[in-house]
Protein backbone atom coordinates (compact mmCIF):
# COMPACT_ATOMS: atom_id res chain seq x y z
CA UNK A 1 0.00 0.00 0.00
CA UNK A 2 1.09 3.61 -0.89
CA UNK A 3 0.93 6.89 0.33
CA UNK A 4 1.92 10.29 -0.26
CA UNK A 5 4.10 12.83 2.05
CA UNK A 6 4.83 16.17 1.29
CA UNK A 7 7.67 18.01 3.78
CA UNK A 8 8.38 21.19 3.75
CA UNK A 9 7.73 21.72 0.31
CA UNK A 10 7.62 24.87 -1.34
CA UNK A 11 7.25 25.96 -5.25
CA UNK A 12 7.37 29.06 -7.06
CA UNK A 13 6.77 30.56 -10.95
CA UNK A 14 9.33 32.50 -11.74
CA UNK A 15 9.86 35.12 -8.00
CA UNK A 16 6.78 34.22 -6.85
CA UNK A 17 6.04 31.65 -3.85
CA UNK A 18 2.67 30.08 -4.31
CA UNK A 19 3.26 27.08 -1.83
CA UNK A 20 5.29 28.13 1.23
CA UNK A 21 6.65 24.77 3.47
CA UNK A 22 3.66 22.55 2.90
CA UNK A 23 3.27 19.49 5.29
CA UNK A 24 0.56 16.88 3.69
CA UNK A 25 0.45 13.45 4.08
CA UNK A 26 -2.46 11.20 2.64
CA UNK A 27 -2.11 7.83 4.24
CA UNK A 28 -2.14 4.52 1.95
CA UNK A 29 -5.59 4.00 0.98
CA UNK A 30 -6.64 7.68 1.70
CA UNK A 31 -8.80 9.60 -0.17
CA UNK A 32 -7.67 13.05 0.92
CA UNK A 33 -9.22 16.54 -0.56
CA UNK A 34 -7.17 19.57 -1.05
CA UNK A 35 -9.85 22.08 -0.20
CA UNK A 36 -9.29 25.75 -1.21
CA UNK A 37 -10.24 29.06 -2.80
CA UNK A 38 -9.01 30.02 -5.86
CA UNK A 39 -5.21 30.64 -6.36
CA UNK A 40 -4.49 28.87 -3.19
CA UNK A 41 -2.01 26.77 -4.68
CA UNK A 42 -4.14 23.57 -5.00
CA UNK A 43 -3.14 22.63 -8.74
CA UNK A 44 0.59 23.64 -7.89
CA UNK A 45 0.43 20.94 -5.90
CA UNK A 46 -0.47 18.08 -7.36
CA UNK A 47 1.90 19.18 -10.33
CA UNK A 48 4.99 19.44 -7.82
CA UNK A 49 3.92 15.83 -6.75
CA UNK A 50 3.11 14.86 -10.37
CA UNK A 51 6.67 16.39 -11.05
CA UNK A 52 5.70 18.58 -13.66
CA UNK A 53 6.68 21.73 -10.94
CA UNK A 54 9.66 21.66 -9.30
CA UNK A 55 9.89 21.97 -5.04
CA UNK A 56 12.34 24.59 -4.56
CA UNK A 57 12.18 23.28 -0.94
CA UNK A 58 10.96 20.03 0.61
CA UNK A 59 11.09 16.72 -0.18
CA UNK A 60 8.70 14.49 -1.85
CA UNK A 61 7.55 11.12 -0.57
CA UNK A 62 5.35 8.31 -3.01
CA UNK A 63 4.96 5.08 -1.59
CA UNK A 64 7.73 5.16 0.82
CA UNK A 65 10.08 6.31 -1.92
CA UNK A 66 11.73 9.96 -1.97
CA UNK A 67 10.55 11.06 -5.72
CA UNK A 68 11.81 14.70 -5.10
CA UNK A 69 14.80 14.60 -8.21
CA UNK A 70 12.65 11.93 -10.23
CA UNK A 71 11.32 13.17 -13.52
CA UNK A 72 7.52 12.54 -13.83
CA UNK A 73 7.50 9.57 -15.84
CA UNK A 74 9.37 7.55 -12.95
CA UNK A 75 6.99 8.50 -10.26
CA UNK A 76 3.76 6.17 -10.76
CA UNK A 77 1.32 8.40 -10.27
CA UNK A 78 -1.67 9.45 -12.20
CA UNK A 79 -3.18 12.77 -12.83
CA UNK A 80 -7.08 13.44 -13.94
CA UNK A 81 -7.38 17.13 -15.43
CA UNK A 82 -10.84 18.77 -15.23
CA UNK A 83 -10.14 19.40 -18.92
CA UNK A 84 -9.99 15.58 -19.46
CA UNK A 85 -6.62 16.51 -21.67
CA UNK A 86 -7.85 13.68 -23.96
CA UNK A 87 -6.60 12.75 -27.59
CA UNK A 88 -9.33 14.00 -30.03
CA UNK A 89 -8.05 12.02 -33.06
CA UNK A 90 -7.51 8.43 -30.95
CA UNK A 91 -10.25 6.32 -29.91
CA UNK A 92 -11.61 5.86 -26.05
CA UNK A 93 -9.73 2.60 -26.10
CA UNK A 94 -6.50 4.59 -27.61
CA UNK A 95 -6.91 6.99 -25.34
CA UNK A 96 -6.95 4.41 -22.02
CA UNK A 97 -4.47 2.73 -23.35
CA UNK A 98 -2.36 5.10 -24.36
CA UNK A 99 0.26 5.50 -21.49
CA UNK A 100 0.60 1.77 -21.29
CA UNK A 101 1.68 1.94 -24.94
CA UNK A 102 4.21 4.16 -24.48
CA UNK A 103 5.56 2.63 -21.65
CA UNK A 104 6.43 -0.46 -24.34
CA UNK A 105 3.17 -2.54 -22.45
CA UNK A 106 2.27 -5.44 -25.46
CA UNK A 107 -0.38 -3.41 -27.60
CA UNK A 108 -2.62 -6.40 -26.93
CA UNK A 109 -1.89 -6.96 -23.48
CA UNK A 110 -2.86 -2.84 -23.41
CA UNK A 111 -5.93 -2.95 -24.95
CA UNK A 112 -6.76 -6.06 -22.77
CA UNK A 113 -6.05 -3.93 -19.62
CA UNK A 114 -7.71 -0.73 -21.06
CA UNK A 115 -11.26 -2.79 -21.60
CA UNK A 116 -11.11 -3.81 -17.68
CA UNK A 117 -10.29 -0.62 -16.79
CA UNK A 118 -12.99 0.80 -19.17
CA UNK A 119 -15.13 -1.69 -17.53
CA UNK A 120 -14.32 -0.56 -13.85
CA UNK A 121 -15.55 2.98 -14.49
CA UNK A 122 -18.49 1.99 -16.60
CA UNK A 123 -17.13 3.12 -19.95
CA UNK A 124 -17.00 -0.21 -21.94
CA UNK A 125 -19.44 0.38 -24.31
CA UNK A 126 -17.78 3.53 -25.70
CA UNK A 127 -14.45 1.80 -26.57
CA UNK A 128 -14.99 2.82 -30.31
CA UNK A 129 -15.70 6.15 -29.82
CA UNK A 130 -14.00 9.74 -30.30
CA UNK A 131 -14.27 12.13 -27.49
CA UNK A 132 -15.62 14.65 -29.38
CA UNK A 133 -18.64 11.91 -29.71
CA UNK A 134 -19.20 11.77 -25.79
CA UNK A 135 -20.83 13.70 -23.51
CA UNK A 136 -18.77 15.64 -20.39
CA UNK A 137 -19.76 13.03 -17.90
CA UNK A 138 -18.59 10.09 -20.62
CA UNK A 139 -15.00 12.25 -20.93
CA UNK A 140 -14.46 11.97 -17.47
CA UNK A 141 -14.85 8.21 -17.40
CA UNK A 142 -12.55 8.02 -19.96
CA UNK A 143 -9.91 10.17 -18.17
CA UNK A 144 -10.75 8.01 -15.05
CA UNK A 145 -10.58 4.85 -16.62
CA UNK A 146 -7.16 6.13 -18.53
CA UNK A 147 -5.86 6.99 -14.85
CA UNK A 148 -6.43 3.78 -13.20
CA UNK A 149 -5.16 1.41 -16.26
CA UNK A 150 -1.03 2.27 -15.38
CA UNK A 151 -2.48 1.14 -11.65
CA UNK A 152 -0.35 4.23 -9.99
CA UNK A 153 1.07 4.44 -6.52
CA UNK A 154 -1.53 7.69 -6.11
CA UNK A 155 -3.83 9.42 -8.46
CA UNK A 156 -4.31 13.01 -8.42
CA UNK A 157 -7.82 14.56 -9.42
CA UNK A 158 -7.60 18.02 -10.49
CA UNK A 159 -10.78 19.39 -10.37
CA UNK A 160 -12.29 16.28 -12.56
CA UNK A 161 -15.78 17.28 -11.78
CA UNK A 162 -16.03 20.77 -12.33
CA UNK A 163 -17.01 20.66 -15.83
CA UNK A 164 -19.98 18.45 -15.08
CA UNK A 165 -23.60 19.96 -14.35
CA UNK A 166 -24.58 19.56 -10.70
CA UNK A 167 -26.71 16.38 -11.32
CA UNK A 168 -23.76 14.44 -12.99
CA UNK A 169 -21.43 16.50 -10.63
CA UNK A 170 -23.44 14.79 -7.75
CA UNK A 171 -23.68 11.43 -9.57
CA UNK A 172 -19.74 11.40 -10.44
CA UNK A 173 -18.84 11.93 -6.70
CA UNK A 174 -20.30 9.02 -5.28
CA UNK A 175 -19.35 7.00 -8.05
CA UNK A 176 -15.55 8.63 -7.78
CA UNK A 177 -16.04 7.55 -3.62
CA UNK A 178 -17.53 4.17 -4.51
CA UNK A 179 -14.49 3.63 -6.65
CA UNK A 180 -11.75 4.49 -4.21
CA UNK A 181 -13.68 2.14 -2.10
CA UNK A 182 -13.69 -0.82 -4.32
CA UNK A 183 -9.67 -0.11 -5.26
CA UNK A 184 -8.48 0.71 -2.13
CA UNK A 185 -6.52 3.67 -3.80
CA UNK A 186 -4.63 6.54 -2.22
CA UNK A 187 -6.11 9.64 -4.18
CA UNK A 188 -5.57 13.62 -3.69
CA UNK A 189 -8.57 15.28 -4.75
CA UNK A 190 -8.54 18.80 -5.51
CA UNK A 191 -11.38 21.58 -5.48
CA UNK A 192 -12.79 24.87 -4.52
CA UNK A 193 -16.16 23.31 -3.77
CA UNK A 194 -16.54 22.63 -0.18
CA UNK A 195 -19.71 20.24 -0.34
CA UNK A 196 -17.51 18.07 -2.54
CA UNK A 197 -14.83 17.90 -0.02
CA UNK A 198 -17.10 17.21 2.95
CA UNK A 199 -18.70 14.51 0.72
CA UNK A 200 -16.28 12.85 -0.56
CA UNK A 201 -12.96 13.06 1.91
CA UNK A 202 -11.43 10.72 4.05
CA UNK A 203 -9.59 13.93 5.12
CA UNK A 204 -9.74 17.17 4.21
CA UNK A 205 -6.61 19.94 3.76
CA UNK A 206 -7.48 23.17 3.75
CA UNK A 207 -5.08 25.33 1.99
CA UNK A 208 -5.03 29.13 2.13
CA UNK A 209 -2.39 31.28 -0.15
CA UNK A 210 0.12 28.61 -0.25
CA UNK A 211 -0.45 27.17 3.54
CA UNK A 212 -2.09 24.82 4.50
CA UNK A 213 -4.67 25.89 6.95
CA UNK A 214 -6.15 22.99 9.02
CA UNK A 215 -6.17 19.46 8.00
CA UNK A 216 -8.73 17.03 9.65
CA UNK A 217 -11.89 14.60 8.77
CA UNK A 218 -14.80 16.10 7.15
CA UNK A 219 -16.51 16.11 10.75
CA UNK A 220 -13.57 17.73 12.34
CA UNK A 221 -13.18 20.49 10.00
CA UNK A 222 -17.00 21.38 10.40
CA UNK A 223 -16.70 20.93 13.81
CA UNK A 224 -13.86 22.44 15.39
CA UNK A 225 -12.65 24.78 12.42
CA UNK A 226 -8.94 25.92 13.29
CA UNK A 227 -9.84 29.60 12.07
CA UNK A 228 -12.55 32.06 10.77
CA UNK A 229 -10.85 31.38 7.26
CA UNK A 230 -11.67 27.61 7.15
CA UNK A 231 -15.33 28.67 9.39
CA UNK A 232 -16.37 30.99 6.31
CA UNK A 233 -14.85 28.47 3.33
CA UNK A 234 -17.01 25.54 5.16
CA UNK A 235 -20.77 26.01 4.80
CA UNK A 236 -23.04 27.54 2.65
CA UNK A 237 -24.70 30.48 3.22
CA UNK A 238 -21.10 30.85 5.48
CA UNK A 239 -20.85 31.09 9.00
CA UNK A 240 -21.76 34.34 11.21
CA UNK A 241 -18.61 36.20 12.87
CA UNK A 242 -19.22 38.98 14.81
CA UNK A 243 -17.24 40.67 17.93
CA UNK A 244 -17.73 38.68 21.08
CA UNK A 245 -18.76 42.07 22.09
CA UNK A 246 -21.49 42.43 19.83
CA UNK A 247 -24.95 43.07 22.02
CA UNK A 248 -26.45 39.03 20.56
CA UNK A 249 -23.32 37.60 21.55
CA UNK A 250 -24.54 38.85 25.41
CA UNK A 251 -27.77 37.53 25.24
CA UNK A 252 -30.06 34.26 26.39
CA UNK A 253 -28.02 31.48 27.92
CA UNK A 254 -24.29 33.57 26.69
CA UNK A 255 -21.60 32.21 28.36
CA UNK A 256 -19.07 34.60 30.41
CA UNK A 257 -16.48 35.48 27.73
CA UNK A 258 -12.82 35.65 28.93
CA UNK A 259 -11.21 39.42 28.55
CA UNK A 260 -10.05 39.60 24.95
CA UNK A 261 -10.33 40.53 21.66
CA UNK A 262 -12.58 37.50 20.12
CA UNK A 263 -14.99 36.74 17.44
CA UNK A 264 -18.21 34.51 17.75
CA UNK A 265 -18.58 32.43 14.83
CA UNK A 266 -22.15 30.62 14.36
CA UNK A 267 -23.93 28.81 11.51
CA UNK A 268 -27.37 30.01 10.19
CA UNK A 269 -28.85 27.30 12.07
CA UNK A 270 -27.53 27.91 15.30
CA UNK A 271 -29.85 31.35 15.06
CA UNK A 272 -32.70 31.79 16.55
CA UNK A 273 -35.31 34.45 15.66
CA UNK A 274 -38.22 34.49 18.48
CA UNK A 275 -35.90 34.74 21.41
CA UNK A 276 -37.52 36.16 24.12
CA UNK A 277 -34.52 38.43 25.10
CA UNK A 278 -33.13 38.45 21.94
CA UNK A 279 -31.06 41.54 20.31
CA UNK A 280 -33.76 43.36 17.96
CA UNK A 281 -33.35 43.04 14.39
CA UNK A 282 -34.86 43.56 10.79
CA UNK A 283 -35.22 40.80 7.90
CA UNK A 284 -33.74 42.41 4.67
CA UNK A 285 -34.63 39.62 2.74
CA UNK A 286 -35.43 35.90 2.61
CA UNK A 287 -34.28 33.05 0.76
CA UNK A 288 -36.63 29.28 -0.16
CA UNK A 289 -34.66 26.51 -0.91
CA UNK A 290 -37.38 23.96 -0.33
CA UNK A 291 -37.80 22.72 3.19
CA UNK A 292 -35.07 25.57 4.49
CA UNK A 293 -35.35 29.42 4.68
CA UNK A 294 -32.40 31.31 4.78
CA UNK A 295 -33.24 34.67 6.66
CA UNK A 296 -30.99 37.55 5.64
CA UNK A 297 -30.65 40.16 8.88
CA UNK A 298 -29.64 43.40 10.10
CA UNK A 299 -29.33 43.73 13.42
CA UNK A 300 -29.83 46.98 16.06
CA UNK A 301 -25.83 47.79 16.09
CA UNK A 302 -25.79 47.30 12.17
CA UNK A 303 -24.53 43.69 12.11
CA UNK A 304 -25.57 41.47 9.79
CA UNK A 305 -26.71 37.69 10.60
CA UNK A 306 -28.09 34.91 8.66
CA UNK A 307 -30.51 32.49 9.96
CA UNK A 308 -31.62 29.32 8.94
CA UNK A 309 -34.97 28.80 9.53
CA UNK A 310 -38.12 25.91 8.65
CA UNK A 311 -39.50 27.72 5.43
CA UNK A 312 -43.07 27.19 7.25
CA UNK A 313 -41.85 29.41 9.78
CA UNK A 314 -40.05 31.55 7.88
CA UNK A 315 -40.59 35.26 8.83
CA UNK A 316 -41.53 38.25 6.12
CA UNK A 317 -39.30 40.73 4.44
CA UNK A 318 -39.17 43.76 7.00
CA UNK A 319 -40.35 41.99 9.58
CA UNK A 320 -38.88 42.65 13.52
CA UNK A 321 -37.55 39.84 15.00
CA UNK A 322 -35.25 38.70 18.14
CA UNK A 323 -32.19 36.94 17.24
CA UNK A 324 -31.07 34.19 20.04
CA UNK A 325 -27.33 32.28 19.23
CA UNK A 326 -27.67 28.24 20.44
CA UNK A 327 -24.59 28.68 22.49
CA UNK A 328 -23.93 24.96 22.35
CA UNK A 329 -23.16 25.31 18.62
CA UNK A 330 -20.95 28.67 18.99
CA UNK A 331 -17.31 28.91 17.82
CA UNK A 332 -14.58 31.41 19.40
CA UNK A 333 -11.60 32.75 17.84
CA UNK A 334 -8.63 35.30 18.32
CA UNK A 335 -10.07 38.58 16.85
CA UNK A 336 -6.14 39.27 15.87
CA UNK A 337 -4.71 36.13 14.00
CA UNK A 338 -8.33 34.54 13.67
CA UNK A 339 -7.18 30.99 15.20
CA UNK A 340 -9.04 29.37 17.19
CA UNK A 341 -9.72 30.21 20.91
CA UNK A 342 -8.97 27.62 23.14
CA UNK A 343 -9.54 28.13 26.57
N1 LIG B 1 2.29 28.81 -14.89
C1 LIG B 1 2.19 29.78 -13.97
N2 LIG B 1 2.93 30.90 -14.01
C2 LIG B 1 2.84 31.87 -13.08
N3 LIG B 1 1.99 31.82 -12.03
C3 LIG B 1 1.20 30.74 -11.92
C4 LIG B 1 1.25 29.67 -12.87
N4 LIG B 1 0.32 28.73 -12.50
C5 LIG B 1 -0.25 29.20 -11.38
N5 LIG B 1 0.26 30.39 -11.02
C6 LIG B 1 -0.11 31.18 -9.82
O1 LIG B 1 0.14 30.39 -8.68
C7 LIG B 1 -0.88 30.56 -7.70
C8 LIG B 1 -1.49 29.21 -7.36
O2 LIG B 1 -2.09 28.69 -8.53
P1 LIG B 1 -2.84 27.27 -8.54
O3 LIG B 1 -3.29 27.02 -9.95
O4 LIG B 1 -2.00 26.26 -7.90
O5 LIG B 1 -4.08 27.60 -7.60
P2 LIG B 1 -5.44 26.77 -7.43
O6 LIG B 1 -5.73 26.80 -5.98
O7 LIG B 1 -5.33 25.46 -8.10
O8 LIG B 1 -6.46 27.71 -8.20
P3 LIG B 1 -7.73 27.32 -9.13
O9 LIG B 1 -8.75 26.74 -8.19
O10 LIG B 1 -8.13 28.66 -9.67
O11 LIG B 1 -7.23 26.36 -10.15
C9 LIG B 1 -1.86 31.56 -8.29
O12 LIG B 1 -1.57 32.82 -7.76
C10 LIG B 1 -1.57 31.51 -9.78
O13 LIG B 1 -1.84 32.76 -10.35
Amino acid sequence: MSGLTLAGVSAAYRDATVLHEVDLAARPGELLVVLGPSGAGKSTVLRVVAGLEPATTGRVHIAGRDVTDLRPGLRNVSMVFQSYALFPHLSVAENIAFGLEVRDVPRRTARERARAAAETVGCAGLLGRRPGQLSGGERQRVALARALVREPDVFLLDEPLSNLDLTLRVEMRAELRALHDRLGATMVHVTHDQTEALVLADRIAVLRDGRVEQVGTPEQIWRTPASTFVARFVGSPAMNLLPADAAVCRTGDAPPLPEQPLEVGFRPEAVTLDAAEGTPATVDRVEVIGEDAYAYLTLAAGHRVVARVPAARRPARDESVRVGVRWADAHLFHADSGRRYVP
